[in-house]
C-alpha cells in the first residue's frame, strides 16, 4: 500500500485549505497515472481504469464507492462497459484538497 493511501482524511469544509500549487506538485508524483484537469474553472483528479467487461467495472465502481463513503468524501463514477473513469476534487472548495489525492491513492489502491 502506498504511504498516501493510508493518510488520515481531514474532514472537508469549506474553510478547510485548498492545495497550493506546489503541494499539488507533490502529492501528484504519489499518483503519476492521474491527470489534473480543469473543468468550470475547478480542478479534479481524474483516471479511466480498464476491465475485461461491465461486471467487472461495476465491482470496481461499488469498490471505490465503499472508501468514499467511508472518508465521508465521494467522487464522480462513469462506469461503462470496461470501464470505469474516476474524478476527484472536493466540492466545498471547488478545488483540489490533500484528501482527494489521498481518495486517488487508495482508489489505486482497490484497483490491484
Ligand atoms: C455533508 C457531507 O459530509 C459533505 O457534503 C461532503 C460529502 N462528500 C463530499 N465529497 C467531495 N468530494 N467533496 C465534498 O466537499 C464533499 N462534501
Amino acid at each position: 500500500m502506498s504511504e498516501l493511501s493510508e493518510l488520515q482524511c481531514e474532514a472537508c469544509s469549506a474553510d478547510a485549505p485548498r492545495a497550493t500549487q506546489s503541494e499539488i506538485e507533490t502529492l501528484h508524483a504519489d499518483i503519476p497515472e492521474w491527470q489534473i484537469i480543469e473543468q468550470d474553472g475547478i480542478m479534479k483528479l481524474e483516471r479511466v481504469f480498464a476491465f475485461r467487461n461491465f461486471k467487472q467495472a461495476l465491482d470496481f465502481t461499488n469498490r471505490v464507492g465503499e472508501i468514499a463513503e467511508k472518508a465521508g468524501h465521494h467522487p464522480a463514477l462513469l462506469t461503462e462497459w470496461g470501464k470505469v473513469t474516476v474524478t476527484w476534487w472536493s466540492h466545498e472548495l471547488k478545488g483540489l484538497h490533500k484528501n482527494d489525492f489521498i481518495l486517488a491513492a487508495r482508489t489505486d489502491e482497490v484497483a490491484k
